[in-house]
């Protein structure tokens, strides 16, 4: 199999420019920076990162809606141009590439829908509607933002693709909703040919789900690679004794509270922690977090260097 048939998404070198909103009369600042990213195709790709890190920006340019000043962006064999551009046949989105009017109920959509996109299934779409509870004769204005959310999703698996891209798709939906969003992604995932790239803070429920991870920190991928090797590269311990200098070396995020310090350790540095210390394989979410606290604490120092 070719890189282009095993990978539905392959980002070079990427690099995206916004207006500055601190100097709106300087040039675009760039906030992806030479980011890199691979979807193998048929897997659930999981994109992670802090607020403002660059992932909505990313799939933005990913998705064709934002233009992208370097490296080069290829999504089912089909290298994108930098401009903004549609993507290629089989990709669906949430959001979607155009905002609806906003008057516009579901089924002014549906009939769109079923003109624009060749094999968008109306009767998927209207099951779908009707498992998320959306009524159907409500302005898609009058929707509340979780509903909003549920007619895009709706729209988006309707059209049958081979590669769905998701920003944030459980924010706003109640626990339930989510549970069940989840349950309908893995139904999404059972097809054949498909992948999902999904960029979320919300990893609840993703155990045996996702099969990627990408780390996404100040506009640059930090971390990437297939999630069970990520458990198995990392424990997660529980020290309750003093850390030393020495020691906090090897710990990766820690977070110290009233009862004790907990981190992430390479596997070949727990031989170094405290008898006392306790040690378990971490689930994706605990690897995410403290992931996510060391490269805070890096940003961090990194700065206090430049000053
Ligand atoms: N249209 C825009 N104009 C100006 N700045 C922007 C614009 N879009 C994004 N940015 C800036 O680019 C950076 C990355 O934003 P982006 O939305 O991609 O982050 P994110 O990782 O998706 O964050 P979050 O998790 O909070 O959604 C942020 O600093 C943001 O303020």
């Amino acid at each position: 199999m070719s890189e282009n048939r095993s990978h539905a998404v392959i980002v070079r070198g990427l690099e995206v420019r916004v207006p500055s909103a601190a100097k709106p009369f300087a040039g675009p600042l760039p906030v992806v920076r030479g980011l890199d990213l691979t979807v193998p195709t048929g897997q659930v790709t999981v994109m992670v990162g802090a607020n403002g890190a660059g992932k909505t920006t990313t799939l933005r340019a990913v998705t064709g809606a934002h233009p992208f000043s370097a490296g080069s962006i290829e999504v089912l064999g089909t290298a994108l141009g930098p401009a903004r551009v549609r993507p290629p046949q089989g990709v669906a989105s949430l959001p979607g590439i155009s905002a609806h009017p906003r008057r516009w109920t579901s089924r002014h959509i549906a009939r769109m829908r079923k003109d624009a996109v060749p094999g968008f299934d109306v009767t998927w779409f209207e099951e779908l509607l009707t498992a998320f509870g959306i009524p159907r004769e409500q302005e898609v204005n009058r929707l509340s933002q979780g509903q909003a959310t549920q007619l895009g999703l709706a729209s988006a698996l309707a059209q049958d693709p081979r590669l769905l891209i998701l920003d944030e798709p459980f924010a706003h939906l109640d626990p339930l909703a989510r549970t069940e969003l989840v349950d309908v992604l893995r139904c999404f995932m059972a097809g054949e040919d498909r992948t999902l790239l999904i960029a979320t803070h919300d990893l609840e429920g993703m155990e045996r789900f996702a099969d990627q991870l990408v780390m996404v920190s100040r506009g640059v991928d930090v971390v990437s690679g297939d999630v069970e090797s990520l458990r198995d590269e990392f424990l997660l311990c529980a020290i309750d004794s003093e850390v030393t200098t020495e020691l906090e070396a090897s710990l990766v995020g820690p977070t110290t509270t009233g009862a004790g310090t907990s981190a992430l350790v390479a596997v070949d540095d727990a031989v170094g922690l405290p008898t006392t210390a306790t040690l378990r394989r971490p689930d994706v979410s605990e690897i995410v977090t403290h992931l996510l606290r060391a490269a805070r604490d890096d940003a961090a120092a990194e700065r206090r260097t430049a000053r």
